[in-house]
């Protein structure tokens, strides 16, 4: 469980990177959120080689750590430890989570998929993770096939757990408001973000949404 100082910025938009073919336009996205008051970064990247992933990891480490944001990395422990980002976001083909805390030690974010699982979400909170992940809670065009996690299944997360709980999956500014009215701390957003005309101002839309929650 990472520290709470940590844990109380486990809150609003949560920016995962779309697979970008240029590095340097990648960057300029993620500036982008993050001048528009995003405060988490992942980066997920499936397809660069591992050389070019390192690069691009070590960049956003310098520009989260410039805007006093948290980066984690998808699914790689050892390259969250190279370039010493906040912690790991990890699915159910990315090893055991409670190794994966024990290798990351108390002080790193650790992040579980848990699709429309809510078990396993409770392993997930047993075994160490600090946040928890439900999607797609709409259809989702960077992953079609992904499950689907009804808007009841967050409320119900809510009282389940006491962990952070993310929604991700086809989450737009439009229907973000369905997903913070049953408490959802973290709204990971790809698509919507990352093809906006104006990529800080819908971040700034998204952050404001989460304002508006808590008054
Ligand atoms: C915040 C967040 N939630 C879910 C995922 C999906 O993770 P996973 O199931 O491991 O699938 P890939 O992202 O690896 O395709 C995520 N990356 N981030
Ligand atoms: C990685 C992932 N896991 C479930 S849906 C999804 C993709 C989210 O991207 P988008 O915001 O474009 O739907």
């Amino acid at each position: 469980m990472a520290n709470p100082e940590q844990l109380a910025r486990l809150r609003g938009l949560y920016a995962v990177t779309p697979e970008r073919a240029d590095g340097g336009a990648l960057l300029a996205d993620v500036e982008a959120a993050l001048a528009g008051g995003c405060r988490v970064v992942q980066l997920r990247d499936k397809l660069s080689p591992m050389a070019e992933r390192l690069a691009r990891a070590r960049a956003l480490r310098a520009a989260t750590l410039r805007h006093g944001a948290l980066l984690l990395i998808n699914d790689d422990l050892a390259l969250c430890r190279l370039v010493d980002a906040d912690g790991v976001h990890l699915g159910r083909d990315d090893g055991d989570l409670a190794q994966a805390r024990r290798l990351l030690g108390p002080e790193k974010i650790l992040g579980a998929s848990c699709y429309a699982d809510l078990a396993r979400a409770q392993a997930a909170e047993q075994a160490g993770a600090d946040y928890v992940a439900f999607g797609a809670a709409f259809p989702s065009p960077t992953k079609p096939e992904a499950a689907n996690a009804t808007v009841d299944l967050f409320f119900r997360a809510k009282t389940a757990l006491t962990v952070k709980v993310c929604a991700i999956g086809g989450i737009t500014a439009a229907n973000a408001p369905t997903l913070l009215a049953a408490g959802v701390d973290l709204l990971a957003v790809i698509t919507d973000l990352f093809s906006a005309p104006d990529i800080a101002a819908r971040a700034a839309a998204y952050q404001r949404l989460f304002e508006e929650a808590q008054s």
